[in-house]
């Protein structure tokens, strides 16, 4: 299974209804949404009222990940605002498990996002709370950064360890996905690949480079 999740944070900030209207209208399956607070890390982007605004233009599913430190504040605006997916990042959760039940708790799917330098050990005592774990491919605040390709063996052990624990846990991965790095952590185990300057930056459109993502995914 290959789902593609364009990032908004790589569209027209001018026209973002419009950039959310190409994605679902290209064939993407999730729109991912880059909420950050420049604390967590070192950018602003945008709150609930934005999310309220363009949920209305398409029925896919929204999955909003917080780059955020005080995350339990805002999920609740969040999912009200029409998210379905919302992660967290484990680095900015001191009480995460709790932080995950109450995204559950509100009728949304919970997931973890890790930076590249997070063990997956984090993840041990959690994963009956978790639908989805997002892996960090470049250190979160910006798009358009290349691939760091640890996370490639990462995805893979992640893989062994939902398998093995026998749980229905999507691996998310954001960041620096392009056609030409794709390949190799979808074969290791990823299914929602996030994209955004591999998306909104090709030269032949949004629908276009949907499809060359998931031809490579799938090669
Ligand atoms: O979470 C993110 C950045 O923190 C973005 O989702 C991610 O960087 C997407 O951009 P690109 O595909 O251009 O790397
Ligand atoms: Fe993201």
């Amino acid at each position: 299974m290959v789902m593609i999740a364009p990032s908004i944070l790589s569209a027209d900030f001018a026209a973002l209804g419009e950039g959310v209207r190409q994605a679902a209208d290209g064939g993407a399956d999730w729109i991912h949404v880059d909420v950050m607070d420049g604390h967590f890390v070192p950018n602003l982007t945008i709150g609930p009222p934005v999310v309220a605004a363009i949920r209305k233009v398409c029925a896919l599913p929204f999955d909003v990940h917080l780059m955020i430190e005080t995350p339990d504040k805002y999920i609740e605006a969040f999912a009200a605002a029409g998210a379905d997916w919302i992660s967290v990042h484990a680095e900015a959760c001191t009480h995460l498990q709790r932080t995950l039940a109450h995204i559950r708790d509100l009728g949304k799917k919970a997931g973890v996002a890790l930076n590249p330098h997070t063990p997956l050990c984090v993840l041990e005592n959690i994963l009956d709370d978790l639908d989805y774990v997002l892996l960090m491919s470049v250190n979160p605040g910006f798009g358009g950064q290349s691939y760091i390709p640890a996370n490639t063996p990462k995805t893979a052990r992640l893989r062994r360890m939902i398998e093995q624990s026998g749980r229905e846990i999507l691996i998310q991965v954001d960041g620096g996905v392009s056609p030409a790095t794709i390949g190799p952590v979808a074969a290791a185990g990823a299914s929602v690949f996030v994209a955004g300057s591999a998306i909104y930056g090709d030269k032949d459109g949004v629908a276009a480079a949907i499809a060359k993502l998931r031809a490579a995914a799938t090669a």
